[in-house]
């Protein structure tokens, strides 16, 4: 046969959820069909038809009583639609509704028979007769047809929209609409003005092209069509792990996953709006690129080894062994580590984290008798602004700015604590350790002092290099470098994978939201050598969190203001989601006892649920352990989210705020939210001292329940006993 017999068979989103929706049977028929049907079309077994008096609509036989019904959008390019019952598929074929929408581009289709209230839809239950019949205002009656036509909104449900008066009409209208239509009327029914959806919702993903209304084989092609492109995507919908992330790209993700840029790159955008999936897809867009070889010229990299095992999980979903082969997937710590490891003799040492390094700060200041300095601003001191220089010398930190940090330091006292990181540093010499910052340090020293060595050696004339045997050529690391997490990485990070990639088209993918920053670590990008102006683009539709998790998580940011990683602001304007769920519970309790047994309680409610997918986060490390008891002691498996994330896949995971970073939950519970835990008590000493660190620790402490109160995709419990912590809303 040849390969013109054959033909290409995708798949419209939302068709799927239809889809999964048959009998097991019948699936097992559509998996058979689409084999025959991409081998050739025309088997006459297959019965492929056009549906009468439309030029675009074929039918084709599954079973002998299933119908495909295709949208044919140019030579051999068929797009599944829906599969039906043959005793239906013909009946009224004028509410088969497909078009090319007029502002994205992209092919829609609607099945009316399945849209409640349309004069085709099955009839409702009548509504029960009241006594007085009142004529509800209908939910849009602010806008008119145009308006709504303006915004995108699929034409034959505009006069249906404009009709229906509560949120279940609207609710069942949405399910089965074109995405842009779902995401339209859900912002405007939110609230939002007509100019703000159009600003927020509508023209991020209108297209620039002239539409012709009839070219369908353009519009397949067209960010806003969004359809399966591999064979085995409609193979994983039959099975039922069809990862709609994998396929279905928001037109807004895939437009920045697909953009090639002359340098450095960023993508912002609140919790759950997919910076990971547009960061894996991204990697793949760019390995799909490179030149035929076994070499890894691609970094993906983020804050944690469990996100980092993530990642690589979810790469080999998305492009199999072969676009795992040219990545390296590696957290940035064992990054650090791997090239100080590599290349210094001194590199095998034991790392510590802060809490141990402030320590070790303490005893030494007790050994030296020295009480004038507080060991955690020594640490602070140095560990964000003598290991944020570019060059470690006494000098430079003399100079030093100290950009945004709030106490003045003198000189005198400069020289003091010089004195004292020396001796500090030398003491971890002894005692072979090494701060995760250290490490970062050395390995940008390390890199820069490569990549130097890489620019001497192509700028000076080759017969130097031939005569003096002993230079040998380097190469830089890397050709692209992809960064998650972004926002949590320190200056020494940036400085270190910088020196890694070449100055060029695509050289640095970064993706990150300062709104979730935890680790304090500020940044400007522009200052060293990463110059994303011009070149940052934001998501805005979150695909985890419910529209009411969402409200109350951005209530708990307040009025703060949030840098870019640059020298400008980001904000979460445009911010929603279209998915529904209970509001969040706030619930006060009398004591930690009181606290714990509502945990247990409610926990015990989700017993439906994988344990895994529940997670009850708390603000205090000491307070893991009664958690995990209290529900051990009800029959229910909990297990601690470690440093490297959660230790069991099935239980229920307990863990302090810092180690939520980037998971995700089905229930969520988070307790302790009290007054001198949230923020903790201790910030309240920079209040008067150092108003600057105070307000930083301030925002700090709102992030982290931010980060906390988004991984949740459905319910959303907060607890707390004694005050309630200022960042929740005022409690009557
Ligand atoms: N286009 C999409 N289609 C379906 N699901 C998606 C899509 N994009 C993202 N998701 C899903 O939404 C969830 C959140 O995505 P992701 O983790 O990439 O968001 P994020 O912006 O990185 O979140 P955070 O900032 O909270 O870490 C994941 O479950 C992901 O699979």
């Amino acid at each position: 046969m040849s390969v013109q017999d054959g033909a290409t068979l995708r798949l419209l989103d939302k068709a799927d959820k239809e889809i999964q929706k048959l009998p097991r049977t019948i699936k097992g028929a559509i998996y058979e069909f689409q084999h025959k049907f991409r081998k050739n079309p025309d088997a006459p077994g297959l019965r492929l038809k056009q549906l009468k008096g439309d030029s675009q609509l074929y039918s084709a036989r599954v079973t002998d009583s299933y119908r495909a019904l295709l949208l044919h959008a140019g030579n051999r390019d068929y797009i599944l639609v829906a599969v039906k019952d043959r005793k239906e598929v013909y009946d009224n074929l004028d509410r088969y509704y497909y078009k090319i929408n007029q502002v994205t581009g992209g092919i829609e289709f609607v099945d009316l028979s399945i849209v409640p209230g349309t004069p085709v839809a099955p009839p409702a239950e009548p509504a029960p007769a009241t006594s007085e019949p009142v004529t509800p205002t209908p939910l849009f009656a602010r806008f008119t047809a145009d308006r709504l036509r303006e915004l995108g909104v699929a034409e034959p449900l505009i006069p249906l929209a404009l009709k229906i008066t509560t949120e279940e009409e609207l609710l069942g209208l949405v399910e089965y609409a074109p995405a842009l239509t779902e995401e339209v009327l859900l912002a405007l029914y939110d609230g939002k003005t007509f100019e703000e959806v159009l600003e927020q919702v509508t023209r991020p993903v209108t297209t620039d092209e002239q539409i012709d209304p009839a070219d369908y084989a353009t519009a397949l092609a067209r960010p806003a069509t969004k359809v399966t492109t591999e064979d085995t995507d409609l193979q994983s919908v039959l099975d039922g792990d069809f990862g709609r992330w994998k396929v279905f790209l928001h037109p807004t993700q895939r437009k920045i996953v697909e953009r090639d840029h002359r340098g450095p790159a960023r993508v912002s955008g609140g919790p759950g709006t997919g910076k990971t999936i547009v960061a894996l897809h991204r990697v793949k867009y760019l390995v799909d690129r490179l030149p035929p070889g076994d070499d890894r010229p691609v970094l993906l990299t983020t804050f944690n080894k469990n996100l980092a095992a993530d990642l690589r999980n979810r790469l080999l979903e998305l492009g199999g062994p072969e676009t795992l082969a040219r990545v390296d997937i590696v957290n940035i710590d064992k990054l650090a580590t791997s090239i100080v490891s590599g290349t210094l003799a001194g590199g095998r040492r034991r790392w510590i984290d802060d809490e141990r390094a402030v320590r070790e700060w303490r005893e030494m200041l007790l050994e030296l008798g020295e009480d004038q300095w507080d060991p955690q601003f020594l640490h602070d001191e140095w560990s964000q602004v003598i290991l944020g220089l570019g060059e470690r010398s006494r000098t430079a930190y003399f100079r030093a700015r100290r950009a945004g940090r709030g106490r003045n330091i003198g000189r005198a006292q400069r020289s003091q604590i010089w004195q004292l990181v020396e001796k500090f540093t030398m003491r971890l010499d002894e005692k072979n350790l090494w701060t995760y910052r250290q490490v970062a340090w050395e390995a940008a020293r390390l890199e820069l002092d490569r990549a130097s060595r890489i620019k001497k050696y192509a700028e000076s004339p080759l017969n130097i290099h031939v005569a003096d045997q002993s230079i040998a050529r380097e190469n830089y690391r890397y050709r692209h470098i992809v960064v998650d997490e972004a926002q949590d990485l320190n200056v020494a990070h940036w400085r270190m994978l910088r020196a890694m990639v070449p100055e060029g088209d695509n050289d640095m993918f970064i993706a990150g939201d300062t709104h979730q920053r935890i680790y304090g670590n500020y940044v400007t990008l522009g200052s060293l050598g990463i110059n994303i102006r011009g070149r940052s683009s934001r998501l805005t539709l979150s695909y985890r969190t419910t529209h009411e998790i969402l409200g109350s998580a951005l209530g708990l940011l307040g009025d703060e203001s949030w840098d870019d990683l640059d020298d400008g602001t980001d904000d979460l304007k445009g911010y929603r989601s279209v998915l529904r769920g209970p509001r969040p519970v706030l619930q006060h309790a009398s004591s930690w006892q009181d606290e714990l047994a509502i945990i247990t309680e409610q926990v015990a409610e989700w017993a439906q649920t994988p344990a895994a997918s529940i997670a009850v986060c708390i603000p205090d490390r000491n307070m893991v352990a009664d958690v995990e008891s209290s529900l051990g002691r009800a029959g229910i498996r909990a297990a601690a989210i470690g440093p490297d994330g959660p230790k069991l896949d099935d239980a229920v995971h307990v863990g302090t705020m810092h180690r939520f970073k980037g998971l995700e939950y089905q229930h969520m519970i988070i307790a302790g939210i009290r007054e001198g835990l949230v923020p903790r008590a201790a910030i309240e000493q920079y209040k008067t001292t150092d108003p600057v660190r105070y307000r930083r620790e301030l925002q700090q402490a709102r992030s982290l329940l931010f980060v906390a109160a988004t991984r949740a995709r459905d319910t959303l419990l907060i607890t707390w006993h004694g005050e309630p912590s200022r960042f929740l809303p005022a409690q009557r």
